[in-house]
């Protein structure tokens, strides 16, 4: 801000009081769960972190309100002040968040329950604007050619193809001074034939009923797409799957220290990455317990074995009196090179004991121990790709099958655990399906190396991320 300057107050107004016809599901879309969370939790999340945005108010469709509430309250979105029952329109959504919003200025961004892949950076971007501008719309290039329909003899014919270049597709955030979209809709609602004619999204109102209002243009992004119809789960579901790789950032430099001092690490396996994590974490000042296979230290920890990861856990326990944090490493698949129908079948089942089973076990024993510290499961892949047949070994096949089973188990608990306050992640230990004794998958990528691995799992542990898969530096 220039000096002297005053910053007004910004609000979100999440907009959630849809029903989701188009969809097609008996509850509404921004309900239904993708990548292990709600739409609109997806969507609240990205809000609650926007340093630009200083409280949230909810539109919830009618007969939700209290699943918003809880929502809220198990997210910790602390930005959230109120979750109003939204309107039979968009437009009546909109109306009621801002009788909502009380006297004072401020500057208002409406956003789409169901945009839940928002960038920050368009967020930040229609704050900035608001600063000179008093109200700016988010829009796109059509890479479509769009046409205007009319209706002729049998079906509908083309009336006129407008000149692509000057098309946009419009997105939310829309932002606004209060006052003045306030304005807008007093005039529209005064207007008989605005029901006739209702306005898609705000904007337009602003448009039609204070044209003297110059709308400015922050661009948005082909991302930062609306959930509307069956197919865009898939496309959502996909974008945050690709989102949630991306490792997290520690929050400032002694961002570790902070989280990792005075607390306990129980790390399953790993050999060399395990062993960095150790050090990494002991060296933040935590108490830090390492359960290998093979038993350095006397430890001989199989993790298929509920028992044997019960009596570690409670060993790490009753040493240090706390278990915060829990890591498992994957080990090495040893179900064989040739293809899966010509491998042991000892092998196999040991192989899904191990990095199925395995994974299982330490959630269930976990528990008890997290709950009290509201802490943290971290689990792993070995991130295989068999993309090709000479890529395909009963090993890659297998991976393939427990790293999904590992990603699927990440999610479902990261929800499930949400309201204990215990987090749930997954990073992939490999770039490739490159394993000592296979064959080169053929792009060359490099192993990521064991440091920048273990500095990635420290990197997820210590912050607030739940239910993310995350590739480890070199995963594309
Ligand atoms: N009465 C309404 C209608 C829509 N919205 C919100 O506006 C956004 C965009 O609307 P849309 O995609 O049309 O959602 P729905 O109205 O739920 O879908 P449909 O039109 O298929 O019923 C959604 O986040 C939706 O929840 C709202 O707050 N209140
Ligand atoms: C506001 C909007 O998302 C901009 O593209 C869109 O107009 C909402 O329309 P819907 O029919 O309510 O989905």
């Amino acid at each position: 801000m220039a000096g002297g300057e005053v910053r007004r107050r910004v609000v979100g107004v999440v907009l959630a009081g849809g029903v989701g016809r188009r969809m097609g599901h008996s509850r509404p879309k921004q309900l239904l769960k993708i990548g292990g969370r709600s739409i609109i939790e997806h969507t609240l999340a990205v809000f609650e972190r926007a340093p630009e945005i200083d409280e949230v108010v909810v539109l919830m469709a009618p007969g939700f309100t209290a699943e918003a509430e809880r929502i809220v309250a198990r997210g910790r979105f602390h930005k959230v002040r109120q979750v109003v029952e939204g309107g039979a329109t968009r437009t009546e959504s909109t109306w009621r968040a801002l009788q909502a919003l009380g006297p004072d200025e401020c500057d208002v961004l409406l956003h789409d329950a169901v945009r839940p892949l928002v960038e920050p950076r368009i967020i930040s971007d229609c704050v900035e604007a608001l600063r000179t501008h008093s109200a700016v719309n988010v829009a796109i290039p059509s890479s479509d050619t769009i046409l205007v329909a009319a209706p002729g003899p049998s079906g509908e014919v083309i009336r006129e193809v407008p000149d692509r270049s000057l098309l946009r597709r419009v997105q939310t955030p829309q932002g606004f001074r209060l006052s003045v979209i306030r304005e807008a809709y007093e005039r529209a609602l005064r207007d008989p034939g605005f029901a006739g004619r209702p306005a898609t999204d705000d904007c337009g109102v602003v448009l039609r009923y204070l044209p003297d209002v110059p709308i400015h243009i922050v661009p948005g992004s082909e991302r930062n797409m609306k959930v509307t119809h069956p197919v865009d789960v898939h496309i959502a579901e996909k974008l945050i799957e690709l989102a949630s790789r991306a490792a997290p950032v520690p929050a400032g430099p002694d961002a570790h220290r902070r989280a990792l001092e005075g607390t306990t690490v129980a790390v399953f396996g790993g050999d060399d990455i395990g062993t960095r994590i150790a050090d990494l974490a002991t060296g933040y000042g935590a108490a830090v317990h390492v359960f290998s296979r093979t038993g350095s230290g006397g430890s001989g920890v199989r993790v298929e074995d509920p028992a044997s990861v019960a009596h570690a856990l409670e060993q790490a326990s009753k040493q240090s009196g706390r278990v915060d944090h829990v890591v498992h490493l994957t080990e090495t698949a040893a179900a064989g090179e040739g293809r899966l129908d010509e491998a042991d079948g000892e092998a196999v089942r040991e192989t899904i004991a191990v990095n199925h089973l395995g994974p299982v076990n330490i959630a269930r024993a976990s528990l008890p121990y997290l709950r009290e510290t509201r802490g943290h499961l971290l689990l792993s892949t070995i991130g295989s790709r068999a993309d090709s047949p000479a890529e395909r070994s009963a090993n890659a096949s297998l991976r393939c099958s427990t790293d999904a089973a590992v990603v699927a188990l990440t999610q479902a608990l990261a929800d499930e655990w949400a309201d204990l306050g215990v987090k749930v992640n997954c990073v992939s230990l490999r770039s490739t399906g490159t394993l000592p004794g296979e064959s080169s998958p053929g792009d060359g990528d490099p192993l990521p190396p064991p440091p920048d691995v273990a500095q990635t799992c420290l990197n997820i542990l210590t912050s607030d991320v739940t239910g993310h898969a995350t590739g480890t530096p070199h995963t594309p």
